[in-house]
């Protein structure tokens, strides 16, 4: 944690919306006049795709599975550094995966691979990480430590699914059947690297449906955000404001002293009132830093 180069993570799993939820930061962030260093979790897969291919086949031989939420196809190491970098630095390097040909192309290379690294955040108020392992603790690392503001986008396990495999299969040229495989396989790591973030954020936003997604391996559609709702968990309660979202957010409720509940269609709304001002707050502690940096170094 750095009051100087504050870090926000907001981590969920593949499908899970990150990606999504970013739109509802950057729109904040315009709002507020700030200028994020923006990192996407996947740029910290060790593999390519062809690459991960060979290590689910070569894993396979060996009776053992790999999967994107594991430790074995991800470097935590340099996810670590990154985030340690910039907390006392305000730089880092970062890269991108390329998944689909529309990202690729401009890069000239293949769906599949990375980007070269690149310097990232000269001038830059704050770093903004959405991807798989904001939040990540295990024995070797400790990614989690390092952010301020730790987001936890967790719809229930149905949807993520349905969200994944449509996305993968409209957008990323994958099979339903090799999707539900990855689905599978990546099980185990989802219990043991994904899941145990969700108890180390700050605010979780959990998208719950109002249709039927009983079968995720046959739907045909993403339940729309009118047809679910969001349940919305403080990790610490004391100084939320549960009376005035109450007021502003047509439909809202309590379901427990510290979970909000809101109308899938609201949840910009929502993120907008709940995260600007725990995001100024950052910013307010940013500046505090820089002017007793000023102040001593006037002396
Ligand atoms: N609130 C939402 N309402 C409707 N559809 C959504 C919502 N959030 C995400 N989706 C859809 O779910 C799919 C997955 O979302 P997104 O790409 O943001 O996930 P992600 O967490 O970034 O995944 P990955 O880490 O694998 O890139 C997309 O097709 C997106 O349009
Ligand atoms: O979303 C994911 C993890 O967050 C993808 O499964 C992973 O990034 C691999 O991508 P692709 O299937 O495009 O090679």
């Amino acid at each position: 944690m750095s009051s100087r180069n504050p870090i926000i993570a907001v981590t969920g799993s593949s499908g899970a919306g990150t990606s999504t939820t970013t739109e509802s930061f950057e729109h904040i962030f315009r709002t507020l006049g700030i200028k994020p260093a923006t990192v996407e979790g996947d740029s910290f897969h060790r593999y390519s795709r062809q690459e991960m291919d060979m290590a689910k086949r070569k894993a396979k031989e060996q009776q053992m599975k790999i999967s994107y939420f594991g430790d074995a196809a991800n470097d935590f190491d340099a996810l670590e550094k990154l985030f340690k970098d910039y907390s006392e630095t305000g730089k880092g390097k970062v890269r991108r995966y390329l998944h689909t040909f529309d990202e690729a192309v401009p890069y000239n290379q293949m769906p599949g691979t990375f980007t070269p690294w690149e310097a990232l955040g000269e001038g830059t108020d704050l770093l903004y990480y959405e991807g798989l392992h904001g939040g990540v603790v295990t024995e070797k690392n400790d990614v989690a430590k390092h952010v301020d503001l730790l987001i936890g986008m967790v719809p229930i396990v149905n949807l993520e699914w349905i969200q994944k495999i449509i996305r993968d299969t409209n957008k990323r040229g994958h099979t339903r059947e090799s999707v539900t495989a990855s689905i599978v396989r990546s099980m185990e790591d989802y219990i043991s690297f994904i899941t145990p973030q969700f108890s180390r954020t700050h605010v979780n936003f959990q998208r719950v449906p109002t249709v039927d997604t009983s079968n995720p391996f046959s739907a045909k559609a993403i339940p729309t955000l009118d047809e679910s709702f969001v349940v919305i968990r403080f990790r610490d309660s004391t100084n939320v404001d549960f009376p005035y979202y109450l007021s502003m957010i047509d439909g809202s409720f309590m379901s427990r002293v510290n979970t909000l509940v809101v109308p899938g269609g609201k949840m910009g709304l929502a993120m907008e009132l709940i995260l600007t001002p725990l995001i100024k707050d950052l910013l307010f502690k940013k500046n505090e830093a820089n002017k007793q940096l000023d102040w001593m170094s006037d002396l």
